[in-house]
C-alpha cells in the first residue's frame, strides 16, 4: 500500500503553457440531479469547474436549469429527456453519472445510454446513484470505456460488492474488480475517513488526509466533480485519482482548521489556489 503525499500530485498537476487553450483541458459532461437531488449535480459541477476543466456541461433534469445556471454560468445545460444527450456523451472525453441521478426508469434509462453509447477513448466515472443501479444489474457497467472510475461510499460498495462492512482484506476488493473489469480498466475509489483507491493491477494507495467536518452531504459529490476535471485535464490513470482525493481532503482540513464543518461548496472554492500551489512546487 502507498500512502498518497505531495509528490504524487506535484507529479500530476502541470503548469499550464502560455499557448492553453479550453479545449486542451478536458471536455466533462455530468450526468444527475433529478427533481429532488439537483444539489447534488449542482455541487459536482462547481468543482468540476473549479478542479480546471477545458469545458464542463451538465445533464440533469429541467427543473435544475435556473439553479444550475444561476449558480455557476461556467457550466453548459442539457436537458437530460433530450435526443442531443447523445452526441454530449459522445463528445465528451469525461462522463460522471450518478450524483442525484435517483433509481428510477429514468435513471436507468441514462445510465443505459452511457453503457451503450462510452467509447474506448472516454473515462467514465460512476457515483451514488449510479453505483447502486449498478449492484441490481452488473450488465449497466460502461466496460467499453479506457477507463472506469467507481467511487462508492462504504454502504454502495457493500451493495455493489456483496462484500459485508467492514473490509478488511484488500485482496476481497481487488478479486471483485477483477471480476468485474476482465480488460483491467477499472479503478476503485473505496471512500471512508481513509479512502483507498485500487486498480486491477493490485497497486493500493491511501489518502492520510481527511476529517470529520467532511461528514457533509455533498462531499462526495463535490469529490465527483474534482476527479471528472481531473481526469479531463490529466491522464486518466490511478494517481490522477489519487490526486484528486487527496486535494479534496486537503482543501477540508485547510478549512477544518478554523471551521467545525466543511461546506462541500467552500471546498471547491479552495481547489483553484491549491492546483496553483502544487503547479509551483
Ligand atoms: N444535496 C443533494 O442533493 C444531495 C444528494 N445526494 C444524493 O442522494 C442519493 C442517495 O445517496 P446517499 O449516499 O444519501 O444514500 P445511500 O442510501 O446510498 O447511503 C446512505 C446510507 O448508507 C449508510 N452508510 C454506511 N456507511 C456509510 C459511509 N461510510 N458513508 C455514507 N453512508 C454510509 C448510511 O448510514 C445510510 O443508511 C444519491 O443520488 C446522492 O447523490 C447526496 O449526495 C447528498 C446530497
Ligand atoms: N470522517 C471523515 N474523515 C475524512 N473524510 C470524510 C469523513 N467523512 C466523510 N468524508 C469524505 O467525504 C466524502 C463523502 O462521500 P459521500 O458519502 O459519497 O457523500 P455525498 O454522497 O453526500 O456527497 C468522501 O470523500 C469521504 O472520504
Ligand atoms: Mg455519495
Amino acid at each position: 500500500m502507498i500512502e498518497i503525499s505531495d509528490k504524487v500530485v506535484r507529479s500530476t498537476i502541470f503548469k499550464r503553457p502560455s499557448n492553453s487553450y479550453k479545449g486542451m483541458y478536458g471536455r466533462v459532461l455530468l450526468i444527475g440531479g433529478n427533481l429532488n437531488f439537483g444539489g447534488a449535480i449542482i455541487m459536482s459541477a462547481e468543482a468540476t469547474v473549479n478542479s480546471g476543466a477545458g469545458l464542463t456541461s451538465v445533464a440533469t433534469d429541467i427543473n435544475n436549469l435556473c439553479s444550475l445556471h444561476s449558480r455557476i454560468p461556467e457550466v453548459m445545460f442539457i436537458d437530460w429527456r433530450d435526443a442531443k444527450l447523445v452526441e454530449a456523451i459522445e463528445n465528451s472525453d469525461v462522463i460522471a453519472i450518478g450524483p442525484g441521478l435517483g433509481l428510477d426508469a429514468q435513471a436507468k434509462l441514462l445510465l443505459k445510454l452511457v453503457k451503450n453509447t462510452v467509447k474506448s477513448t472516454q473515462t467514465v466515472i460512476l457515483d451514488a446513484s449510479a453505483l447502486d443501479l449498478l449492484a441490481e444489474d452488473y450488465t449497466l457497467l460502461p466496460v467499453n470505456a479506457k477507463k472506469i472510475v467507481l467511487t462508492p461510499h462504504q454502504k454502495e460498495w457493500e451493495r455493489v460488492s456483496q462484500i459485508k462492512i467492514p473490509f478488511q482484506e484488500d485482496g476481497d476488493n481487488f478479486a471483485v474488480l477483477k471480476s468485474l473489469f476482465p480488460d483491467n480498466n477499472g479503478i476503485l475509489v473505496l471512500k471512508s475517513n481513509h479512502t483507498k483507491i485500487y486498480d486491477c493491477f493490485g497497486k493500493v494507495y491511501q489518502n492520510p488526509l481527511g476529517n470529520p467536518g467532511m461528514a457533509t452531504g455533498g462531499m462526495g459529490d463535490t469529490l465527483t466533480g474534482i476527479l471528472a476535471g481531473f481526469c479531463g485535464q490529466f491522464s486518466a490513470k490511478i494517481e490522477t485519482v489519487a490526486s484528486a482525493v487527496y486535494l479534496h481532503s486537503l482543501a477540508g482540513d485547510e478549512l477544518f482548521k478554523k471551521h467545525y464543518v466543511v461546506l462541500p461548496t467552500q471546498l471547491s472554492a479552495k481547489i483553484p489556489q491549491l492546483m496553483k500551489q502544487f503547479s509551483l512546487e
